[in-house]
């Protein structure tokens, strides 16, 4: 076999193998993590009123952002207490402040989705129910 082209085959197993890794590292989070399933469930909740709202293209852009940016963080978020919890089961001050910073930045996203949903949602939900 030509060697130029077993290295191809060789790399596009790899690639195969490294989405396939990612996709059980999204799924082992979401059985071990309960943050992570309330937040897949609040997506889904966002998207059903998100198609009951007749929302627009720009205003999916958003939400999908919006879903991206959290889902991402609470994955970051896990990750980094596997590390922490990896390298000491002792308490740090500083796993403390790792874990706590990290914690944050999923609150922070959060906070950000939730004005996003309330700016685009809350105002079509209204307009359905008050005329
Ligand atoms: N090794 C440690 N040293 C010091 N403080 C720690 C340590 N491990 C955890 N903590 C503190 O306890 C809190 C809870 O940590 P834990 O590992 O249980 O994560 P968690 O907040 O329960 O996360 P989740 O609910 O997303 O799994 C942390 O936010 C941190 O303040």
């Amino acid at each position: 076999m030509n060697s130029d082209y077993k290295d191809k085959r060789i790399k596009k197993n790899s690639q195969l193998s490294s989405f396939r890794l990612a996709f059980l590292g999204i799924c082992s989070a979401f059985m071990k993590e309960r943050n992570l399933r309330i937040h897949f469930c609040l997506m889904a909740i966002v998207v059903i009123l998100g198609f009951f709202c007749h929302i627009s293209l720009h205003e999916w852009m958003f939400i999908f952002i919006a879903i991206g940016l959290v889902i991402s963080m609470e994955l970051m978020n896990t990750a980094l207490e596997r590390v922490v919890d990896l390298v000491t089961k002792e308490y740090h001050p500083l796993a403390k402040q790792a874990k706590d910073i990290a914690a944050g930045a999923v609150l922070f996203s959060a906070i950000i989705a939730l004005l996003i949903g309330i700016i685009i949602i809350l105002p079509k939900l209204l307009d359905l129910y008050i005329y």
